[in-house]
């Protein structure tokens, strides 16, 4: 039987306050615990009260298009990697990735109006304002992240170059009471996450032990994390920071008769930007761990590679200095 998993609670970090501002007593205060977090889990819930307006709209719009029928869904289609319709990858799971999804011409023009010739406004908006808030809070994570390592200089050159993907995913209900799995484990490959999800959990992390640590979110809350390295390699964020954060490793487990949704949104890289350590966290004593490379030619790379239950070379691998030097 599947293990399901340890009760932990992830540090909870409050993000609501709207003086919450570089340089501030409340800025630091954050600082401080989001470094810690990061030590102990390298993720954690990140209250965020302006989420909760949005809660209702989220899920609704998300139970709506996933109720769509399937030849419709299967319209919604992408020449780049990982971006479209994907229909039950597991047995339980679907969902939808959305390339840059802060751009509303975007959602409406690529998504919305493909699903619906005739429109369908309320869910483009939803879509949107979601981006919007959740890429707000991304955005003050990053530029925290970029401050604890002293490389806040090149905070607005990372956040230009940002590409973010919104990762619409709905779990079907397996009608057991046996823990089953929704999502293999693994690691994601962009830079920082955030998922947002309904009231039926599912996430689970796995600690410095080994242990899985079951996540359950409040609904004023995110799961953040620069997530992490194992099987695929180190994300973007770690590539940068010259291996300056650990890993993450995370899965979904469901039960009951409940669907689970869940919206993630991935901050990665825009292809055209060299992913490069900056020179402040290279010197001899800490070579450059990871040579330059570009995120969406990595993705095209890894497409390519078929290898049906066994590994596929990851990000590590990939750029590794030693390798490709
Ligand atoms: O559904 C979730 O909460 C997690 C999904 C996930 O890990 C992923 O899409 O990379
Ligand atoms: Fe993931």
């Amino acid at each position: 039987m599947m293990n399901s998993g340890t009760q932990a609670k992830l540090p909870v970090i409050d993000f609501s306050n709207p003086n919450l501002k570089p340089g501030s007593p409340e800025w630091d205060l954050v600082k401080f615990q989001v470094r810690q977090a990061l030590e102990e889990y390298s993720c954690f819930e990140a209250s965020f009260d302006q989420v909760v307006e949005l809660r209702n709209a989220v899920f609704g719009a998300m139970e709506e298009v996933f109720d769509l029928p399937l030849e419709i869904k299967k319209l919604y289609v992408s020449d780049k990697p990982f971006r479209g319709y994907f229909g039950h990858q597991s047995k339980l799971l679907e969902s939808m990735m959305i390339d840059e999804a802060k751009s509303a011409e975007n959602i409406e023009q690529r998504l919305t109006t493909t699903l619906w010739p005739h429109g369908n406004i309320s869910f483009s908006k939803t879509l949107v304002s979601f981006t919007e808030l959740a890429s707000r809070l991304e955005k003050t994570i990053r530029r925290i992240i970029f401050e604890i390592f002293g490389v806040e200089k090149y905070i607005d050159e990372h956040i230009d170059s940002t590409n973010y993907l919104l990762k619409l995913m709905k779990y079907n209900a397996p009608q057991t009471n046996e823990p089953t799995i929704g999502a293999v484990a693994h690691n994601d490959m962009n830079t920082v996450t955030l998922l947002y999800q309904n009231e039926v959990d599912g996430l689970q992390i796995q600690n410095k032990d080994g242990d899985w640590i079951n996540v359950q979110p409040s609904p004023n809350s995110f799961i953040g994390s620069p997530l992490n390295i194992k099987s695929l390699g180190p994300p973007l964020l770690q590539i940068w920071l010259n291996g300056g954060l650990s890993a993450t490793y995370h899965r979904v487990v469901v039960k009951g008769n409940n669907t689970r949704y869940s919206a993630g949104l991935f901050a990665a890289s825009r292809g055209g930007y060299q992913v490069k350590a900056p020179e402040e966290l290279v010197d001899e004593k800490n070579p450059m761990l990871f040579k330059p490379f570009d995120y969406e030619e990595f993705l095209g790379f890894y497409l390519t590679q078929v290898a049906p239950g066994g590994a596929r070379t990851g990000l590590t691998t990939y750029c590794s200095a030693k390798i490709l030097a």
